[in-house]
């Protein structure tokens, strides 16, 4: 599926196909990702959408088709070399249990940096950064359990964008807020994104959320079949 958009995608998904057993989630999937683009990726409950996601994440590998990051196939890749895409080039926004309970708000968005072996007062330091941008410095010393929905949520997007990643894939990021917390969250992650020029991959069924994005994809029985002009 084309977007109008001119010059190279960033990622593309092509015909991909997966199935579980005897269920088929994506049945010849297309997806075109430009640098600094949002695409959202709409449909009904058990279309594919998810799946997509994770095929185009390296999470799960298709049966058929390709999925290409920067030119380069995921399917050809070892573990490791996805392992390693996903943590350096990649960040992750999901709705629920991301964070870590026993960890502090601050050392949970340090753990991306801490993991790619950053020490840890810069990590933090820099994780102190980004929960600033995303208005949530004043919880970096609770944890998980001890915010509120919207600012953990928050706090998950922050992680997402500290390792300054190239594609964000975010997954109803914002189904279990209320709708007035849902859209500063969206504000927030898009207006992150654009500053940095990252690519976001978001799945959500809510057109409210979708009108964050730049062009929207609809999956239905495993096929993209529509797209919306530029919301
Ligand atoms: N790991 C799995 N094992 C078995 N079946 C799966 C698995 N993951 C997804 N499916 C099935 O594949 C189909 C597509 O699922 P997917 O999660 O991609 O849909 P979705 O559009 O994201 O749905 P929702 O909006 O409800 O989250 C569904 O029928 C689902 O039950």
């Amino acid at each position: 599926m084309t977007t109008g958009t001119t010059g190279e995608p960033i990622m593309s998904a092509r015909a991909v196909r997966k199935s579980f057993g005897p269920t088929q989630a994506l049945d010849g999937a297309d997806l075109d990702l430009h640098p600094g683009q949002v695409v959202a990726v709409m449909g009904p409950s058990g279309s594919g959408k998810s799946t997509l996601l994770h095929c185009m994440a390296g999470i799960i590998l298709p049966d058929d088709g390709s999925v290409t990051y920067q030119g380069r196939e995921l399917s050809t890749m070892d573990d490791s070399a996805r392992s390693a895409l996903r943590r350096n080039e990649f960040g992750f926004v999901f709705q629920f249990g991301q964070l870590v309970p026993e960890l502090t708000c601050v050392e949970n968005v340090a753990l991306p940096l801490r993991l790619a072996g950053m020490g840890r007062k810069p990590a933090e330091a820099k994780a102190t950064d980004q929960l600033a941008r995303l208005e949530v410095d004043d919880v970096a010393e609770k944890r998980p359990g001890d915010v509120s929905g919207g600012q953990g949520q928050r706090v998950a997007v922050a992680r997402s964008l500290v390792t300054t990643p190239k594609v964000i894939f975010a997954d109803e990021p914002t189904g279990a807020l209320d709708s007035l917390n849902g859209e500063r969250v969206m504000r927030l992650l898009v207006d992150a994104a654009k500053a940095t020029s990252a690519s976001v991959v978001l799945v959500t069924h809510e057109p409210r959320v979708a009108a964050y994005s730049d062009y929207e994809v609809v999956v239905r029985d495993g096929k993209t079949r529509a797209a919306v002009g530029a919301a």
